[in-house]
């Protein structure tokens, strides 16, 4: 059994088109809730979102989610009553609160709103704030002409690290890289053992 981690998982609020994504998300909820790992995420319970959370709380894990108070209604954030809710001013805020909350970071396909999330966690690892693992969930091989753009730039010289981020077939690959990270990792990086860390204010 790996140490309890808290895994954010960034996706789309689309369900995306056939019954694979949501298989995926619902199995790597389950999977992150069978394991004692504790979901962050952005509270919305639509599409692979709703997926992800619903599979953790199907299973008794732990949820937190967060999001823009603008979202709360338009996203159903409610609606999940066994995750604890956290309101933020604003997208940047949750981003920001969601990398700080996380020991890991997973990325099932989505639209533009994972596109910003896991581009700010590789541009954090590029310049070295970051040093918690990204793992991309090629469900379908979505991820696949995202990870060439990537080489593309790399081989035409516009950037440099090209091990900001790491692939896994599907979600037990994906939770099994970062329980192999976090083996490896030294206890003192994660965030809730920093020192002066103070878990999130829940709303009541
Ligand atoms: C930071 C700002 C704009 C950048 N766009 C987004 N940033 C963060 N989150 C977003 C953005 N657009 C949509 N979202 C939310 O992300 C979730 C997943 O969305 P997806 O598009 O389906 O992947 C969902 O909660 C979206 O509302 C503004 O300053």
């Amino acid at each position: 059994m790996s140490a309890s981690l808290s895994v954010c998982v960034f996706c789309g609020f689309s369900p995306g088109v056939g019954p694979r994504y949501l298989g995926a998300a619902k199995d790597l909820g389950a999977l992150l809730g069978e394991r004692g790992h504790r979901l962050v995420y952005g509270a919305g319970t639509g599409g692979l979102m709703g997926a992800v959370a619903s599979g953790a709380a199907g299973r008794g894990g732990s949820i937190v989610g967060l999001i823009p108070d603008f979202l709360r209604v338009r996203e159903q954030a409610d609606e999940l009553p066994e995750q604890r809710l956290i309101l933020t001013g604003d997208l940047l805020e949750r981003k920001r609160r969601m990398i700080e909350e996380a020991d890991a970071f997973l990325a099932l396909p989505g639209g533009y709103g994972t596109l910003d999330e896991v581009l700010e966690v590789i541009s954090m690892k590029a310049l070295g704030v970051l040093s918690a693992p990204l793992v991309l969930v090629d469900v379908d091989e979505a991820w696949a002409p995202f990870v060439t753009l990537i080489e593309s730039l790399h081989e035409r010289g516009f950037l440099r690290d090209l091990d900001v981020y790491s692939v896994a077939d599907g979600p037990e690959e994906a939770l099994a890289q970062v329980e192999r990270h976090a083996a490896a990792d030294r206890p003192a990086d994660r965030p809730a053992d920093r020192p002066g860390h103070r878990p999130a204010v829940l709303q009541p």
